[in-house]
């Protein structure tokens, strides 16, 4: 068995799973949430938000993280009467704190120290996954759209696994060619952030606030014509690009007033349309939706009014749980460097080459 540790831009926690794989088959044996401690949290927070950081700050999160995946397995395999010799190796994604996949020295950071993970667990760790494809040339992101791959495989249909986490990225499997997949833009971030600010809610839960709020239809369109979305794959993007300043900057460049529910009403279906746009150059077939956007009901109806013929569903429908997938994922990434195989697929990063990835961490 392998455990996946996944915890995304969204900053919500984390994902754990642990899982057995074979060379067709993935079998998920048990799977849970865990929230992030709460000054944890609010320093991941500062840190995406770009706030300055000393060296001794940094190493400190690094730490931090790295104690609290390492404290989360040990809590999830005493939930599970799961004991470490049952575990072959954790794959653990690690904290994004930075992706910059273009210009003169690209780099991608994910924190969460495995020496640590590796030490307290007593199980080896697969970590730092990203880089070395970015060594390659590649952007280090998406690295999924593989095992979305061996998920879902290809057959007579076009099937597009979506995953709306903070950034939405699609993998488009498609009938005798080769796999495409890139990051589309915003998942939920900027939704978050905005009803954040205005409600004090992480999130809007099933878009309710967004759903009582109406499009601003100039606003879209501008929001729709930036850089990003006319670039070429491969490509990448993250809080970086679509943070909170960014949204000021529109909302400034706009400069009529615009009240805050119809702002959320706006980020939905900017969300909704920058994804639709991209799923609409791969024709018709199924659209498979995960992520926590996937709960989110207003998305989704607009999602598939957007896209009249595609069928839209949860990957869930599919008989994979839409929360657990990317950790799943990781799990697979794991299990995939013990066995010496390669992890990314050059066609989506833009690598010069498949390659094994993950620095190998090990308890003794
Ligand atoms: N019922 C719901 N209604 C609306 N939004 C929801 C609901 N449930 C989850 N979400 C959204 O999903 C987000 C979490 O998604 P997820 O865990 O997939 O993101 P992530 O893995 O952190 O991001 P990424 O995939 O970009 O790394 C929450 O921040 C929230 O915006
Ligand atoms: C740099 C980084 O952490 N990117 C994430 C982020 O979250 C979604 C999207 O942007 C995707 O590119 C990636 O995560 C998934 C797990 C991936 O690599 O496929």
């Amino acid at each position: 068995m392998y455990i996946g540790i996944m915890s995304g831009t969204s900053l919500d926690g984390i994902d754990m799973v642990a899982a057995s794989f074979s060379d067709q088959s993935v079998t998920l044996h048990h799977q849970a949430e865990y929230p992030f401690p709460e000054t944890l949290k609010e320093k991941l927070i500062a840190l995406s938000q770009g706030a300055p950081v000393t060296l001794e700050e940094f190493g400190t999160i690094d730490h931090f993280l790295g104690k609290t995946y390492a404290e989360t397995v040990n809590r999830f395999l005493a939930e599970n009467d799961l004991k470490a010799h049952d575990i072959t190796a954790i794959g653990c994604h690690g904290q994004t704190v930075f992706h910059k996949p273009t210009g003169p020295m690209p780099f991608t950071m994910q924190l969460g120290d495995a020496n640590i993970i590796a030490a307290l667990t007593g199980i080896t760790t697969v970590a730092d996954f990203r880089r070395k494809d970015m060594a390659l040339g590649g952007q280090g992101a998406p690295l999924v759209p593989a095992f979305h791959q061996f998920l879902f495989g290809t057959d007579a249909s076009t099937k597009v696994v979506l995953n709306i986490g903070g950034i939405a990225n699609i993998s488009v499997l498609t009938p005798n060619q080769s796999i495409v997949g890139y990051d589309t833009g915003p998942g939920n971030m900027l939704m978050d952030s905005w009803i954040s600010e205005h409600k004090g809610k992480p999130y809007d839960k099933d878009g309710a606030w967004a759903s009582i709020g109406t499009v601003n239809q100039a606003l879209l369109n501008q929001m729709l014509s930036d850089g990003y979305f006319a670039q070429p794959a491969p490509k990448s993007t993250g809080r970086e690009l679509f943070h909170r300043g960014w949204l000021e900057a529109q909302l400034n460049v706009f400069n009529k007033p615009v009240n805050p529910e119809d702002v959320q009403a706006t980020l939905l279906a900017f969300t909704v349309q920058s994804i639709a746009n991209d799923v609409l150059r791969f024709g018709q077939g199924e659209l498979l939706v995960c992520g926590g956007g996937a709960r989110n009901q207003a998305l989704m109806a607009a999602l598939k009014t957007a896209l009249p013929n595609w069928q839209v569903m949860a990957t869930d429908e599919k008989g994979v749980n839409g929360d657990s997938l990317e950790a799943l994922a990781f799990a697979w990434l794991a299990h995939q460097a013990l066995e010496g195989k390669p992890g990314n697929l050059p066609d989506v990063t833009g690598a010069s080459r498949s390659c094994r990835l993950g620095a190998i961490y090990y308890p003794d």
